[in-house]
């Protein structure tokens, strides 16, 4: 039987870059995963997501594993560094793009 916390302890694991978001980077479903799922794309390196809207297991246990109460949740390295105003002002300030590029090397 699948078991949603390990679910997403294994998201989390196996996703250097992993944004949880309202719809699909093609197709976001909220502003907030729309400007945080630009930020990410605009840093030019490959990431996953989980659509949180198909997956309401996920919508309701990670804010508590998280200890974070939204959408959406960009998480580096295992680690969560936050949602839509954190992302955008990182992006801003270049530390977007230096923390995703030490993570994900350019591809040759
Ligand atoms: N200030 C927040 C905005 C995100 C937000 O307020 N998200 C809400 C509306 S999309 C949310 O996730 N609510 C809980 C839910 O929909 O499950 C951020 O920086 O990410
Ligand atoms: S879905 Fe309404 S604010 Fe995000």
């Amino acid at each position: 039987m699948s078991n949603t916390l390990d679910n997403i302890k294994q998201q989390i694991a196996e996703n250097p870059v992993l944004l949880y978001m309202k719809g699909d980077p093609r197709g976001p479903k909220c502003g907030f995963s729309s400007q945080t799922v630009q930020a990410v794309m605009a840093c030019e390196r490959p990431f996953a997501y989980v659509d949180i809207l198909e997956n309401p297991d996920v919508r309701a246990e990670l804010p508590l594993f998280a200890n974070w109460p939204t959408f959406p949740q960009l998480w580096v390295n295992g680690e969560l560094v936050g949602g839509c105003d954190i992302v955008v002002e990182m992006y801003q300030n270049g530390e977007l793009k230096a923390l995703i590029h030490d993570t994900v090397p350019a591809q040759d």
